[in-house]
């Protein structure tokens, strides 16, 4: 049999809450679609980069300074982690994994139970490409399926204008 592949969903995370540990480059380009999505956010982290510390003061997501607590992922229905202590990552994951929380853990594509797809939305209509872990290969995907959509909905929109 082939590999068992990722199973495809779109997670309605409004007013839920979603348990983000660490704060760099990885966590913030994470953070923008959970923010678009709803989602209530903590973010775990000694140090957040300037964007995420802005974030916070805005109310957008609260921002805990410190590093991960075994408890941290209490009531959370998504976690992601990226940190570069794979010590953390690890405990993170497995911590979630207990609690069957699903994970994106951004050092361990084997590891993690859940993957962020290379995404894109176009008036109102989203994409999300997986390509088995070659983050490479989705983003190039994402962007030609990106140039499509606009013509395609460009053609809708004469179509319904005619
Ligand atoms: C499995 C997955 C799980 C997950 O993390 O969700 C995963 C895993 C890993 N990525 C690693 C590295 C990098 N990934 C990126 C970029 C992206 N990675 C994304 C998704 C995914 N990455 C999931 C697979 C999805 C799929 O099937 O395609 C994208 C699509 C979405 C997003 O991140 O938003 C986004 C591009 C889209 C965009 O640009 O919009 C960059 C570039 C950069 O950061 O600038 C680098 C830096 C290095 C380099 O360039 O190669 C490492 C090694 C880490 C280490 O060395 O420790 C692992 C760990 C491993 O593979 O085991
Ligand atoms: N999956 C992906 O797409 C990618 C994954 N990576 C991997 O993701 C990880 C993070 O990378 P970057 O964001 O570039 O790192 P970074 O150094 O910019 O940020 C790390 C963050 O983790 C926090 N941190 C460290 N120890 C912690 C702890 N014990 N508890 C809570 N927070 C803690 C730091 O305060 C910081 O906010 C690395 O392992 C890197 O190799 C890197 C690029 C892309």
């Amino acid at each position: 049999m082939n590999a068992p592949v990722p199973y495809l969903s779109g997670l309605r995370l409004s007013g839920r809450r979603v348990v983000v540990v660490g704060a760099g480059r990885v966590a913030e380009r994470r953070l923008y679609r959970l923010l678009e999505a709803g989602a209530t956010i903590e973010v775990i982290a000694p140090d957040a980069t300037a964007p995420i510390q802005r974030l916070d003061a805005a109310g957008r997501l609260t921002w805990t300074r410190r590093s991960y607590l075994p408890d941290d992922l209490a009531d959370a229905w998504y976690v992601l982690v990226a940190t570069r202590d794979s010590a953390c990552n690890e405990q993170v994951s497995a911590e979630a994994e207990r609690q069957q929380i699903f994970c994106v853990r951004a050092d361990d594509r084997d590891e993690a139970t859940a993957w962020t797809p290379a995404s894109a939305e176009v008036d109102g209509v989203q994409v999300g490409v997986l390509a088995g872990g070659d983050h490479h290969r989705s983003r190039r995907i994402r962007d030609t399926l990106v140039q499509l959509l606009i013509k395609i909905i460009g053609s809708e929109r004469r179509d319904r204008a005619a």
